[in-house]
């Protein structure tokens, strides 16, 4: 896993040693391909013009990123925006000294995840906590090939479908419950997907699905976005393939499974069943999770601030 680690240079360079103590650290969950800035010494030889692509490119190349953003910095504000673009998970981490915050434009941007630590430490377990959750790499399907019986089905369905090769360019990942191992009789396959063009999302979808049993799209408007959504039946699954313009890393249906997924691993198996037992009684997955786990409020809008909590928290909310 190849990781970019972004911390002020020019911004200034007050939290450099502590810039190396995180490298060290993350050198051990991956390749960290920006080494240098956990030194002071400036490499003065290549122009900025070479330190921005070079930069870039290395962006690109990346699995996560990681930014210190305490010390104020537009190079490590710019290296974050790109990573957005190019739809990167992205974890911020900062102090707050003498009661200044980071900016609102990280804090606050859902594309991202932004943790407040006290220490090196604190830095270290939030990133051991959340590295677990983004190593499972849920756009290779492979893994359902030896799950349960039907994750196997799915798996050999998709393949058929061919889907993940068709759909490439739009970024597909398998969400709801079949990945999770969590599904009934009546969870459907679905797959995210992010389209730039909609209509040509449509016809695209139509061209390859649209001999499909009880194929039907349509494009509409959901809580605010513009969303295209085909249909159709194959074997025994109910196929929902959904596109919406933003990238899937930020769309709902793919944050609940890496949220759902963290929470599933951190309670382990007893908690696993109760939630297959209500939805088995016919509750929707969310509002099981939010009901073992007392969570006030839309279950589907809650689920999501759990993703800065860390795993002793989410542990103490479930009373077995
Ligand atoms: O010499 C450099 N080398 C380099 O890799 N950078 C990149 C990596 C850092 O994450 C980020 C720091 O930006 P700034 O220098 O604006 O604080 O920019 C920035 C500089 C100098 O701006």
């Amino acid at each position: 896993m190849n990781i970019y680690f972004s911390g002020s240079i020019r911004g200034g360079q007050q939290d450099t040693e502590l810039y190396k103590e995180l490298i060290d650290y993350l050198k051990q969950l991956g390749t960290v391909l920006t080494e240098h800035i956990g030194s002071k010494t400036i490499d003065t030889s290549i122009s900025d013009q070479e330190i921005h692509d070079r930069d870039l490119q290395w962006v690109f190349e990346s699995d996560i990123i990681v930014a210190e953003v305490t010390v104020p910095s537009l190079g490590v504000g710019y290296e974050i925006g790109r990573a957005i673009e190019m739809n990167k998970p992205i974890i911020c981490l900062y102090r707050s000294i003498n009661g200044k915050s980071t900016s609102a434009m990280i804090r606050g941007c859902s594309n991202l995840k932004c943790f407040e630590y006290k220490n090196i430490d604190d830095a270290k377990l939030i990133l051991k906590e959340q590295f677990k959750t983004i190593n499972m790499d849920w756009k290779d399907i492979s893994y359902l090939k030896e799950g349960s019986p039907v994750q196997t089905k799915a798996h050999k369905c998709l393949k058929e479908l061919n889907i993940f090769d068709l759909l490439k360019e739009y970024n597909p990942v398998l969400t709801g419950t079949i990945p999770l191992g969590i599904s009934t009789k009546s969870s459907d396959l679905d797959i995210a997907c992010r389209y730039f063009d909609a209509d040509r999302f449509e016809n695209y979808l139509e061209m390859h699905y649209g001999r499909q049993t009880n194929f039907t799209v349509e494009q509409k408007e959901k809580a605010g976005y513009w969303i295209v959504v085909a249909k159709f039946i194959y074997q025994e699954f109910k196929v929902e393939i959904y596109g919406a313009l933003f990238p899937v890393a930020s769309q709902n249906s793919y944050r609940h499974l890496q949220i759902e997924h963290r929470i599933l691993e951190l309670l382990g198996d007893k908690f696993k069943q109760q939630v297959v037992k209500l939805k088995q009684e016919g509750l929707k997955t969310e509002p099981a999770f939010a009901q073992l786990l007392e969570i006030e409020g839309d279950p589907y809008q809650q689920l999501l601030k759990l993703e800065t909590a860390t795993d002793s928290e989410i542990i103490t909310m479930w009373n077995a």
